[in-house]
């Protein structure tokens, strides 16, 4: 038709009809036509399995031939149509022809209701490994549904199974008024594949948590913990361990991980509310025991007096015999150039007075209110990595240890090493001051009253008493060595910590334990001990049996807050191990609280 139509407008000399009547009549164009309408017809019809007739026409050739003169060519062809071959090429062509390849699933019933749910069948294979979801039975219903999908487990890695799907078969065994111990026991049974039939809970929580990390400030045992719901979900961790948590979506039991194992899989842990109830609950057990604040421990030390009294005789002996040791030890402190160098803050009075303020104070629960409420407001404690900026003030070195461990040997070894690098807070008292002292150097010398207020506004990081003088190391003596670009390094009473842990001093805390009581013997032969009545005592059997106890006390107690524990048998290594650790805690990332961090940007 339109070349009929176009054969008129030729005639009429239409610009360009010319050219599109001879591009229409063209040979090429006309076959592509043919071809667009052949594949058109043969899309129209299906391949049809081509045997059957195939072999009805094979029969009848072979009967055809058997009339046929039998030649060579003859019987090549009979043998070629009974050929495995050819057999095998018409039965690929059938099997396409005929779709046999795919699945062939079986009809539809006719009545299904309209508002049937959906069912979901997932297959797992569990390969020894646990199936990391819990189950509960729903109180109303009864329906047993998935509790929680633990993170990095088998179930949350398929990505099939979540929270709120309601199981309806395991491996083929229904679960309607099966006890989810049951449905447990079913699932412990089952090797290999296990197929759960459920209905996919209706709206999935879209999860949009982020990443916390946080310090255990309390050990937890979950096979211990009758109120876990599934205890071998549950994820144990010491006091002072990193966790990271990775869900908060259940108000009481979160899940986390250790950040010494990341690739693990998650685990349960009480929540931060959980933690918080359980210690009160805890807290409200004990009997009652009043709680004595800063002010009493003022008052403890004056309590002391009167039982300092029955040694008297023996105290003043030992305070003629101490200060001059506190000669001796200074002069015995050389730099590396062998010049002398004066090391502040190693005054056994101060030592002294503290260990009597410690001895006479109750244990901690009883005693400072501060650190408990506070590790009852915060069981788990918010921490980030944080580096030291190079331009920023050194983190302060806090060496806590028993009494004679070698606390002060080691500070006093890493102070000489490098003066120039280390140096200790030269302490506060309100002793009179000597004629060889100079102020400043071995103490600020100030009065009760000055040191009194200076406790009060919380400025003493601790003190003690000592023959009716106080002494004590104040923040600022701290700060001062930190602003002159040096690394503080102070030794300090457990008890301490708490009040040193500031974004200001971001303190990095090395606890010296003791070696065992064997190793002890061998290394501390020639070791001199200092008591309330003796200095330059020899360690006795007691002495280090104290040590290691209170060693143990101070770890259960404090342990939460130790960066770093140094164990000090050889007095070589503990040191190298002493100065690498100072070194790491200024240059390499470490986890501080995270309120250090944030406090730093507010304004
Ligand atoms: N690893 C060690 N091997 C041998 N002797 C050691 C070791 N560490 C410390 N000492 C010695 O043990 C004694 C006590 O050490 P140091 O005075 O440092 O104890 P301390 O922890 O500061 O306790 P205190 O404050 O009660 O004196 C000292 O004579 C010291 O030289």
């Amino acid at each position: 038709l339109v070349l009929q139509e176009l054969s008129l407008l030729c005639k009429r000399d239409v610009n360009g009809v010319g050219m599109l009547y001879d591009l229409l009549r063209s040979r090429w164009l006309q076959a592509l036509l043919k071809m667009y309408e052949c594949l058109q017809l043969y899309l129209g019809k299906r391949p049809v399995p081509v045997t059957p007739q195939a072999r009805a026409l094979a029969r009848e050739v072979v009967e055809l031939l058997r009339e046929a003169p039998q030649s060579g060519e003859v019987k090549e062809l009979r043998r070629l149509l009974r050929a495995p071959h050819l057999k095998a090429l018409l039965s690929a062509h059938d099997t396409v022809a005929q779709k046999d390849f795919e699945p062939t699933l079986p009809p539809l019933p006719d009545n299904i209701p309209e508002n049937e749910e959906a069912m979901r069948i997932v297959c797992l294979v569990k390969n020894n490994q646990p199936l990391g979801a819990t189950i509960k039975r729903h109180e109303i219903t009864g329906d047993i549904t998935v509790a929680r999908v633990i993170h990095g487990g088998l179930a949350d890695r398929s990505g099939l199974l979540y929270a709120g799907d309601k199981l309806v078969e395991v491996n083929g065994v229904p679960v309607e008024g099966l006890e989810p111990e049951q449905v447990i026991s079913i699932l412990a049974l089952s090797q290999g594949t296990i197929m759960f039939k459920l209905i996919p809970v209706s709206d999935r929580p879209v999860s949009n948590q982020t990443t916390l990390y946080v310090r255990a400030m309390a050990d937890y045992w979950p096979l211990q913990d009758p109120a876990i719901p599934c205890a071998d979900a549950g994820l144990p961790f010491k006091k002072g361990e990193i966790l990271q948590i990775v869900d908060q979506n259940d108000a009481l039991w979160w899940q986390a991980r250790k950040v010494s194992d990341l690739s693990a899989c998650a685990g349960l842990i009480p929540s931060n509310h959980l933690l918080k109830r359980k210690q009160r609950e805890f807290w409200w057990s004990q009997p009652f025991q009043p709680h004595l604040c800063l002010k009493s421990s003022i008052l403890s030390t004056v309590e002391e007096e009167d039982d300092m009294q029955i040694d008297e005789k023996c105290v003043e002996t030992d305070e003629e015999t101490f200060e001059s040791e506190e000669l001796k030890e200074e002069e015995e402190e050389f730099g590396e150039f062998g010049h002398r160098v004066f090391i502040a803050g190693f005054r056994r009075s101060m030592r002294l007075s503290r260990r009597k303020s410690r001895a006479a104070q109750p244990p901690c629960p009883a005693r400072c209110p501060g650190s408990c409420y506070s590790t009852l407001a915060a069981p788990y404690e918010e921490v980030v990595r944080y580096q030291r900026h190079p331009a920023d003030r050194n983190r302060l070195i806090i060496l806590v240890g028993p009494a004679g461990v070698g606390v002060n040997e080691l500070r006093r070894r890493l102070i000489a090493s490098n003066p120039r690098e280390f140096r200790s807070a030269v302490p506060h008292t309100t002793r009179v001051q000597k004629s060889y002292e100079m102020n400043g150097r071995e103490y600020h010398y100030v009065s009760k009253e000055t040191f009194e207020n200076m406790v009060y506004s919380h400025r003493m990081l601790e003190y003690g008493e000592y023959k009716g003088y106080l002494y004590g190391t104040s923040i600022d003596a701290v700060r001062t060595v930190l602003d002159e670009g040096k690394i503080c390094v102070i030794d300090l009473e457990p008890q301490g910590i708490q009040a040193a842990r500031t974004h200001d001093l971001k303190p990095y805390i090395i606890f010296i334990k003791p070696s065992s009581i064997s190793c002890m013997r061998q290394t501390r032969k020639n070791a001199r001990i200092i008591t309330d009545y003796y200095v330059n005592m020899k360690f006795k059997e007691e002495d280090l049996q104290e040590m290691e106890d209170s060693a143990k006390k101070m770890e259960a107690q404090f342990g939460q807050f130790f960066d770093q524990v140094i164990v000090n048998d050889d007095l070589q290594e503990a040191s190298a191990q002493l100065l690498s650790a100072v070194h790491r805690a200024q240059d390499e990332p470490q986890w501080v609280p995270a309120i250090w961090i944030c406090s730093e940007t507010q304004p």
